[in-house]
């Protein structure tokens, strides 16, 4: 597990305010990720996990506050050149294009850096066998499993050294959470940071290095997944039972 919090942050978040219709969705939320971690952000529905996805994806513009990557400041860029710096958002769904095949997918998502897209594709090949089968194919004919895959490796093939992975678990049978769990794995590995969000809490926190609740636009608290799991207040905010309850019997 990497835990390493000394140095330079790979993501520094500061005093981030983000609203939607001036109402104030995101109240302050500062906090860092380090190389080769697996991030978990989780909270109640409607508490602003994507939002903060997509305020450091560069698809939203913050009211006020700071991001940076490895001390650059990224506030204020359009998204390819977020993306062109590495870090890539990926949405929660299916968001392919369906009429396109497979390889043609793959080949947009490499679009900035199209020198690089053999490489890239081997990786996408090495994690997701099962797509390098169907790369003929058009992508609205993949099941809805493998549409979630495709919207990942479309994110590898920007070139990702942060993923911010919105909800990534939604929707998957258990054989696929097993496929995505091995391949986030293998990427933090190679050096990658993962930031994940969403609703499948105990999974999410089980493959965390370091999490945070967030409630109404606020964090609230912060640990590794392990301890955060475990914490009283977590329990009762997200699963609704106590803390003697095991959390697999109530959600996954
Ligand atoms: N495009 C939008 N326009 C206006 N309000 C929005 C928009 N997108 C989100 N919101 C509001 O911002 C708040 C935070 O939404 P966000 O999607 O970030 O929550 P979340 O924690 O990801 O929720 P969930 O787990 O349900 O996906 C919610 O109150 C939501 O209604």
């Amino acid at each position: 597990m990497k835990s390493e919090t000394s140095g330079e942050p790979l993501l520094a978040i500061e005093h981030l305010c983000t609203s939607y219709n001036h109402t104030c969705i995101i109240k302050d939320v500062s906090l860092r990720l380090w190389p080769q971690q697996v991030v978990a952000v989780v909270g109640p529905n409607g508490a602003g996990k994507t939002t903060i996805l997509k305020a450091v994806g560069g698809l939203l513009r913050p009211v006020s506050g700071k991001i940076y990557l490895v001390g650059e400041d990224l506030t204020q860029l359009p998204v390819w050149e977020v993306v062109r710096r590495g870090v890539v958002y990926v949405p929660e769904g299916t968001n392919v294009f369906p009429d396109m095949s497979v390889l043609e997918n793959l080949e947009i998502g490499g679009y900035l850096n199209r020198t690089l897209i053999p490489e890239r594709l081997a990786l996408v090949y090495e994690l997701f066998p099962e797509l390098h089968l169907k790369l003929r194919i058009p992508a609205g004919s993949l099941s809805g499993g493998q549409q979630r895959m495709l919207v990942l490796a479309r994110g590898l093939m920007a070139g990702a050294r942060l993923l911010l992975l919105d909800d990534p678990f939604l929707g998957l049978s258990p054989k696929y959470v097993k496929i995505f769990c091995d391949a986030f794995r293998v990427l933090r590995r190679q050096g990658m940071t993962l930031f994940i969000s969403g609703q499948h809490v105990r999974r999410i926190l089980n493959v965390a290095d370091l999490a945070f609740l967030i409630e109404e636009g606020e964090i609230t608290l912060t640990g590794s997944g392990a301890e955060l799991l475990q914490n009283h207040h977590l329990r009762r905010t997200l699963f609704g039972i106590e803390a003697t309850c095991d959390p697999a019997d109530v959600l996954t």
